[in-house]
């Protein structure tokens, strides 16, 4: 277009035809819409530092804000997304509070309802999370590989006295929780038997536990669930979405765990010929809400499920890129949201650099932008780097030291 006023203009006129197509669709009572609302427009809360009895002061940086999920930003704007039933799909970008009051002018029919559910889960604040608050800021989750072929770091902490090592060394450089994995899933790695698992954590397992750290265990195996939560562990962080082993979701429900559902298709064998999507975002969106389905009904308490949506995993470089570029979406699924990008292919795809070790850069930029976008839990290898960039991105988000 040659001028950008009429180009403006224009993009308005369509964006008010759009929300009316939206607002139509949803009076016309179409049970089979499915609706998304992805935020963006970010800027930093100011939190005033509470003194004695009083409690922090929080302040939005402007008129038409709102408070992504009770944290550290807010966000004016919001594309609704629809798809599904009778017609066809369609976007349309809005002021955040044009999107709540359309919601309010349809919450009469099921549509409207869940619009304006999808739009406050976006603010609703999150709990604790396995005892963390989610609120002040993003939480660095440190990789604890006890396994021999893990793809950036396998070896490093597979012997039980190195294992220990990473432990400390971990909490030293200031991880807030660790994960702790006994089983490759890199793309082809094979299963393993569960007693194994089990005998590879054990050492890695007694060390964090006897730290007080919060441990989650990143396991597929209900067994292995229920003997690390014996052992300490707070969290079970399932790459399968608890989907892979029927009795995991019951498990967590039984010990109280608290869970990390993350999105992939099939097996680590498997994956990287299931690429196949319609939308991969939308898509691995009504994934992983079956993924909460499933452990609503096992009886997991729903405050306690973060999601992810797993980079790596049944996804190529565009699709990684294209869930990384729309994070915020996910928020919509109303839960904490993890995210884990350290050192993966998709880096070295961007750069040419063929060596995972060499791909911190690139990690801690990918950290960043996701915390950017309000990701709750970042998942890393190079626990004191990424824990140095985000306290340098905090303290420019509030303009000083
Ligand atoms: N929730 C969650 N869990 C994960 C994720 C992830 O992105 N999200 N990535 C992994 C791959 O990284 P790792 O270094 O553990 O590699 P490995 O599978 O080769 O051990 C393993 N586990
Ligand atoms: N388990 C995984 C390990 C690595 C990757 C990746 O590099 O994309 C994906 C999955």
């Amino acid at each position: 277009m040659a001028h950008d006023l009429p180009a403006n203009a224009a993009a308005a006129s369509s964006d008010a035809a759009a929300a009316a197509s939206l607002e139509t669709r949803i009076r016309e009572g179409d049970a089979g819409l499915r609706l998304y609302a992805r935020p963006f427009g970010f800027a930093p809360v100011a939190v005033t530092p509470g003194a004695g009895l009083l409690k922090p002061a929080t302040r939005l940086p402007g008129p038409g804000f709102r408070r992504l999920a009770g944290g550290w930003l807010a966000f004016d704007m919001v594309e609704l997304l629809w798809r599904g039933g009778e017609g066809r799909p369609g976007r349309v970008v809005l002021p955040v509070e044009a999107a709540l009051r359309l919601a309010d002018r349809v919450m009469e029919y099921p549509g409207g309802r869940r619009l304006a559910r999808r739009l406050r889960a976006l603010e609703a604040p999150r709990q604790r999370f396995a005892g963390l608050d989610l609120q002040r800021r993003a939480r660095v989750m440190a990789i604890v590989n006890v396994t021999p072929d893990s793809f950036s770091d396998g070896g490093d902490a597979f012997a039980p006295a190195d294992a220990a090592a990473a432990v400390r060394r971990a909490l030293a450089d200031g991880a807030d929780l660790l994960d702790l994995g006994a089983e490759s899933t890199r793309p082809g790695a094979a299963d393993i038997d569960p007693a194994e698992e089990i005998r590879r954590l054990d050492p890695a397992l007694d060390e964090a536990s006897a730290a007080g750290a919060v441990v989650s265990v990143d396991t597929r195996k209900g067994a292995v669930m229920h003997h690390a939560a014996g052992r300490g562990a707070a969290i079970a962080n399932d790459v399968s979405g608890f989907t892979y082993d029927p009795a995991a979701a019951g498990v967590v429900a039984q010990t109280g765990l608290s869970a990390v559902a993350m999105h992939m298709r099939g097996t680590p064998e498997t994956m990287q010929q299931l690429t196949g999507y319609d939308d991969v975002v939308l898509d691995v969106f009504d994934e992983l809400e079956d993924r909460l389905v499933l452990l609503d009904e096992a009886g997991v308490s729903p405050g306690q499920v973060a999601v992810d949506p797993g980079i790596g995993f049944s996804k190529t470089v565009d699709q990684n890129l294209a869930l990384l570029h729309n994070l915020s979406i996910f928020h919509g699924l109303g839960r904490p949201l993890l995210i884990g990008v350290s050192r993966k292919s998709f880096i070295g795809r961007i750069t040419g650099e063929e060596a995972p070790r060499a791909r911190v850069p690139g990690s801690l930029a990918a950290a960043l932008l996701a915390v950017g976008q309000g990701a709750q839990i970042v998942r890393v290898h190079d626990v004191a780097e990424t824990v140095q960039a985000l306290v340098v991105g905090q303290a420019i988000g509030r303009g000083r030291a």
